[in-house]
């Protein structure tokens, strides 16, 4: 049964949802005109829509954002993740929202338009969600045209036909063609480079050498470890352990991205297995980068039913017993009951129980399913950054190489 769109225009329904199961929902196009096909899942996050466009993870996938006012705070041109969006669409309640904020460069519809983005607005996300929550995370397609004649048939044929993400591998699309090093900190108010108001410091002396490997890396993981005086080098995600280890890195980390873990494997498990090899190397990795470890440890992961995706997302940290609220974006798991011994689940899901992270029992080896790294969110979990820092630099207290 078509759902009526709900936003406050008087124009003819010029955007359309259709699933691959012949529903619709109709509503109004923003951003570019267009189609895009993918997984529709919902993000329960109230700020950083820019930063959740431009995550690469996102690859694949049409975003729903539950919150309302989306477009609030406009778009510039520093709180990005990477460079071009990797979600392939976007779907919203309300008309984009005006900008009023003074970091703002750009109206998100001229944002979106400059990366030929489709997007529909006017859409009752809340029954959306409901259905994403009730029957999964299902494929659809999203289109918006001026003259709203739209062939739903043949949009629910290309939406059925769309594979979907299991045995999906997006990594190879979004990481880096060669290395590159970075040297950006995180945004701060009233630093000196930047537009005047602001900007993102660099370190002066790096203290420790990082490898990231990047299978769609954020790049505000790269900046909390500039922050930490990690001077970091960015190899992609085909690079061998020959190729990371030529940098003489005092840590290894294993970046987050899109697609199936399983089917990402095949040129990175070898890699992290090689880097396994070395007892005292400390490996750090977040969200896919935490999927490939539990794979390269011999774990399995499997399909979330709709998996995790906001930023209000309650973690415990076993260790502590400590709660920390977390920045979540992920749809595959890692099947804890497949841990072998001596591979300790480190974090847990206090919405569903489940695993969040792990660690190689005696050595400096963890990783985490959820983001430290925020942007958007809290920032409860940056002490992970610090664990990291803090083996590196036991293992350089103790000569190690
Ligand atoms: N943010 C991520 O790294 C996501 C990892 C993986 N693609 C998943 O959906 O589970």
């Amino acid at each position: 049964m078509p759902v009526q769109p709900t936003a406050t225009k008087t124009r003819e329904p010029d955007g359309i949802l259709v699933l691959a199961d012949g529903t619709v929902f109709r509503g109004y196009g923003v951003g570019a005109e267009g189609e895009a096909v993918g997984e529709i899942v919902f993000n329960t996050a109230m700020t950083g829509y820019q930063e959740i466009l431009t995550d690469p993870s996102y690859a694949g996938q049409i975003i729903t954002f539950t919150f309302p006012h989306i477009g609030n705070v406009g778009t510039n041109e520093e709180d990005i993740e990477t460079a071009t969006p990797a979600a392939r669409g976007l779907v919203i309640r309300a008309d984009i929202t005006e900008p009023a904020n003074y970091r703002a460069s750009r109206h998100l519809d001229a944002w979106l338009r400059s990366y030929n983005l489709v997007g529909i607005s006017g859409l009752d996300t809340r029954a959306l969600t409901r259905r994403i929550r009730d029957a999964g995370a299902p494929n659809g397609v999203i289109a918006h045209r001026a003259d709203g004649a739209f062939d739903v048939e043949a949009l629910r044929r290309k939406a059925a036909d769309w594979p979907g993400l299991v045995g999906m591998d997006l990594a190879k699309e979004v990481t880096c063609r060669q290395s590159y090093g970075w040297e950006e900190g995180v945004w701060r108010p009233g630093q000196p480079n930047g537009q005047g108001y602001g900007g993102r410091p660099q370190t002066d002396a790096p203290a420790f050498r990082v490898v990231a490997m990047d299978f769609g890396i954020k790049r505000n993981i790269l900046r909390n470890l500039t922050n930490l005086n990690c001077a970091v080098t960015v190899v992609p995600a085909d690079a061998s352990a020959e190729d990371i280890l030529r940098h003489e890195p005092d840590g290894v980390f294993l970046s987050n991205g899109p697609g199936d873990p399983e089917a990402t494997g095949a040129y990175a498990i070898p890699t992290l297995k090689a880097l396994l090899d070395k007892p005292d190397l400390p490996l750090f990795g977040i969200c896919l980068g935490h999927q490939m470890l539990a794979l390269a440890l011999g774990a399995r992961t499997a399909k979330m039913h709709h998996g995790h995706h906001g930023a209000n997302h309650p973690v415990k940290d076993l260790l502590t017993g400590r709660v920390e609220i977390t920045s979540q974006n992920h749809g595959f798991v890692v099947d804890e009951k497949s841990l072998p011994a001596g591979i300790v689940p480190s974090h847990v899901s206090l919405f569903d129980g489940s695993n969040e992270g792990l660690r190689v029992e005696g050595r400096p080896v963890f990783s985490v399913q959820y983001h430290p790294e925020a942007s958007p969110g809290p920032r409860d979990s940056h002490y992970l950054f610090e664990r990291f820092v803090d083996a590196m630099s036991e293992r350089k207290k103790k000569g190690g190489a």
